[in-house]
């Protein structure tokens, strides 16, 4: 034996020598035969290409050092870079240095192409009546579950050449080698134990050094469905995050809009982009493998049973899946529905959180710490009942889905594995065999025991494997829940963005946003209502409350208005409708194209700082990168911010790239004053202004109204301070009359505005002559009064006011 090896080593060691041998003797006799020039030519080609190779590695390296430096700077300052065409390069940190990420936005025909999807459902779904999807559908496996589901697939995986179709075909492929696996165990247990039992100890021993092999080859595989099955995931969730974002986030205000005129996904859709989603991509790329591979199994290892076992075996198989699934599918809770109010729950208690966070300061000052516990713990028990309720129904399921899964199959299986022995002619292959072997009985244990082996693992691999089928209709119950919900998102989404609310079948309710009869004018060179009603909207499909009838007025360039009047009668929604958060509903509003530069520009009565750096601060809406692109720098931001009296915030926060927790940092009337220097940054042609002003001191403000002007800014103050009318040209009074729904529109200044003012002059006067009358009736009360303090006859002293003012003291002192 060691001689044969021997032998066997040194022949190959002969062979790999004389290849050696014979390809250097090549090269020596092609060198020898070249000429001098060839020679000459070839080194320098060599030369050549070295040169050129470090010149293009000193190249690569340049740019790679550039760029880490270059997404250093853009990180730092919080910015990022344009591209041709449209998309946007961001850098983020990742490790010790950052990582490139390019954004391509979702084309607007992406978006028309699946508004059929999302807003027309085919009737058959029973997703709605084919014109607007109800927002809410009964969650489930049905009709409705699958057309949600490819939907939603259209956008995970929007070409078959893409990436994530490339992720999910080599899933498959490993899934497939996994089954592949499987069976040849299977075959290798069988023989194994046929070695063992024939008591053959060297094809023993080289079964098991297969079934080492294998089983690297295995856990490789195992650990690779598990690693693509998370990239498959995180695809998704890529896809659908970016393409949420899309339709969010856009020029039509959908992010205003979803919550506050539609209402379709209740108080906002954060809950359902960062919770519900994440889950929807975790179970759909974890179905794919969770039905895929047991699917893939079945029909393998059905194959290979109805080979070993014959037809009657499989009718069983066969009929017993289909048994137990009608089982299973009839005594199961409704997972899906189940999972959709918990889905809707959980985020309901999470914005209680969030609202707590955003506002508490507040909360401090009035110390409601305990009022706040009360909601959330309120939330938190309705969560937590919710989810108990699920755990009870699950017991009972999990109890009939294990017996029927675990032993009355295996059970099954046993009998089905007896088949060849007791039923040969029913037994296919295996019957077959054992029929030949009845004249051999010698070997017809053996036999009997490898195929009863190889059948047995068969038969554990198919229960194992329609059992995960089997487990799999609860996962996809909760998958149709969660589909539910994130489908219900997107079309919502859709509704939004398409402005899609028709009514059928009844009347248009006044106000609705199905009774959007007004024209809003893009472009005008100024600011206009023409009969508009102020009203504030309803949630669809409710009606709007009507605030004022109709309103109309002008504002020309440099011609700057003052809207004013009391509290809640609509100033601001002014604004909003000019902004486009609310509809006009009737008439014409017209107001310039743009927002910002040479366009308008809107100031809120609540200033908002955004995050990232003092810079962004001054800059917003605008990035570091826009910023650039305009010509702008540094030393235009601190001339804006001397304009704002707000000069000293770089030196006092450290510069213009701190980052800070700015809403907390900045005092209510620096905030304010950010916001006049956006407006002076971004030199719109047209700015409102809501209350903007209001908690800074009245010197300031008239400073800040003054720099404004000379900018050429032609300003609409929303506000309640009459001071502000010096600055202003005409002025908008609303909540006149005895209802508080008229309102006057009228020239600063004029004849008739003069004769109002001598008018409430002359009531003024006539009111302070009055004072001294009232000063004499003032002693006689407090006369009175001393009166009173006398208790039983005897004068009480008075109160202290009464020693130090009243004359009326002195008298009723003992
Ligand atoms: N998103 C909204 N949806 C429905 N109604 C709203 C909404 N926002 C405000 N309203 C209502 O519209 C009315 C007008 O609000 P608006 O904010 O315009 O008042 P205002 O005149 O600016 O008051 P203030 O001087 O207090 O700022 C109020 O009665 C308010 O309750």
């Amino acid at each position: 034996m060691a001689a044969q090896s021997t032998l066997r080593h040194s022949a190959a060691e002969e062979a790999i020598a004389a290849f050696i041998d014979k390809y250097s003797d090549l090269i020596r006799t092609r060198l020898r035969n070249t000429s001098r020039t060839t020679r000459l030519l070839a080194t320098l080609a060599l030369a050549t290409s070295i040169i050129l190779s470090a010149e293009g590695g000193r190249r690569w390296w340049k740019s790679r050092r550039d760029e880490k430096e270059q997404g250093r700077k853009l990180v730092r300052t919080n910015s990022w870079l344009h591209n041709k065409d449209g998309s946007r390069t961001i850098y983020v940190p990742y490790k010790d240095s950052t990582s490139k990420v390019v954004i391509h936005g979702t084309k607007p025909l992406t978006f028309d192409a699946h508004r059929r999807l999302f807003l027309n459902p085919p009737r058959v779904s029973g997703l709605g009546d084919g014109v607007v999807p109800a927002a809410q559908t009964k969650p489930g496996l049905n009709l409705a579950f699958l057309h949600q589901f490819l939907s939603l697939m259209s956008i995970m995986i929007p070409r078959w050449n893409s990436k994530e179709a490339g992720l999910l075909l080599s899933h498959g492929g490993f899934l497939i080698l996994r089954t592949y696996l499987s069976l040849v165990v299977a075959r290798l247990d069988g023989e194994i134990v046929r070695d063992l039992v024939a008591g053959n100890g060297k094809q023993f021993l080289w079964g098991i050094t297969k079934w080492c092999g294998l089983g690297g080859i295995a856990s490789y595989t195992n650990a690779m469905i598990k690693y693509l099955e998370s990239k498959v995931s995180i695809a998704f969730r890529t896809r659908l995050t970016r393409y949420v974002h899309d339709l969010y986030l856009n020029e039509n205000l959908n992010y205003y809009k979803l919550s506050n005129l539609d209402g379709g996904v209740g108080q906002g859709a954060d809950q359902y982009i960062t919770q519900d989603l994440t889950l929807f991509c975790a179970a759909a790329a974890n179905l794919y493998s969770s039905l895929g591979k047991p699917f893939v199994d079945i029909c393998v290892f059905n194959y290979q049973l109805y080979r070993s076992l014959g037809p009657l075996a499989l009718t069983g198989l066969l009929s017993n899946y289909f048994l137990t699934a009608s089982i299973l599918r009839r005594l199961s809770p409704p997972f899906g529905k189940l999972k959709a109010v918990e889905g809707r729950k959980e985020g309901d208690f999470r914005s209680l959180h969030a609202r707590l966070i955003a506002n508490a300061e507040e909360v401090a000052f009035y110390g409601g710490a305990d009022m706040e516990k009360y909601f959330l713990n309120r939330e938190f028990k309705s969560l937590k009942n919710w989810m108990e309720g699920i755990y009870m129904l699950k017991i009972r399921y999990n109890i009939l889905e294990d017996f029927i899964l675990k032993y009355s199959w295996s059970a099954y299986g046993y009998l089905l594995s007896s088949l060849p022995v007791f039923l040969p002619a029913w037994g296919g292959l295996g019957g077959a065999t054992e029929i030949a072997e009845q004249v051999a009985n010698s070997s017809r244990e053996r036999s009997r025991m490898r195929h009863f082996i190889t059948n047995k693992r068969l038969m554990l691999s198919l229960a194992d494997a329609g059992g995960r089928m089997m487990y799999s209709i609860k996962d996809l119950a909760e998958l149709a829940g969660y589909t539910s919900r994130v489908y219900t998102l997107i079309s919502t989404m859709h509704r939004v963005h398409a402005d899609a609310y028709y009514v059928r079948g009844r009347e248009n309710e006044l106000y609705s946003l199905s009774d959007v009869q007004g024209t809003m004018q893009k472009g005008f060179d100024g600011v206009r209502l023409e009969n508009v009603p102020v009203v504030a909207p309803g949630l669809w499909p409710q009606g709007g409350d009507e605030l004022i009838e109709s309103l109309s007025l002008i504002v020309r360039r440099g011609e700057h208005l003052l809207i004013s009047g009391p509290n809640g009668v609509g100033k601001s929604a002014i604004a909003r409708i000019f902004a486009g958060l609310w509809p006009v509903y009737r008439g014409l509003a017209s107001r310039p194209k743009a927002t910002g530069e040479d366009g308008i520009m809107f100031l809120p009565q609540r200033p908002y700082l955004t995050i990232g750096t003092l810079r962004d601060q001054v800059i917003y809406p605008d990035g570091e990168a826009d910023m650039r692109e305009k010509r702008k720098n540094e030393h235009d931001l601190k001339r804006v911010l001397e304009d704002a009296r707000l000069g000293y915030l770089p030196d006092r926060e450290g510069g213009w790239d701190t980052r800070k927790e700015w809403k907390d940092v900045l005092s209510g009337g620096e905030k304010q004053r950010v916001a006049i220097a956006r407006l002076l940054y971004h030199e719109p042609q047209y700015a409102f202004i809501d209350e903007g002003t209001s908690a800074v001191s009245s010197d300031v403000e008239g400073l800040l109204y003054e720099t404004c002007k000379e900018k050429g800014i032609t300003l609409i103050t929303i506000s309640t301070r009459a001071s502000l009318k010096k600055y202003h040209t005409y002025n908008l009074v609303l909540g006149m009359g005895e209802h508080g729904d008229e309102w006057a529109f009228e020239r600063i200044g004029t004849e008739r505005e003069k004769m109002h003012v001598e008018k409430e002059l002359a009531d003024l006067r006539e009111r302070l002559a009055q004072v001294e009358e009232w000063k004499r009736r003032r002693d006689e009360i407090e006369k009175e009064l001393a009166q009173v303090w006398v208790e039983g006859g005897d004068a009480l002293s008075p109160p202290v006011q009464a020693e130090v003012t009243g004359p009326a003291a002195e008298e009723t002192q003992p």
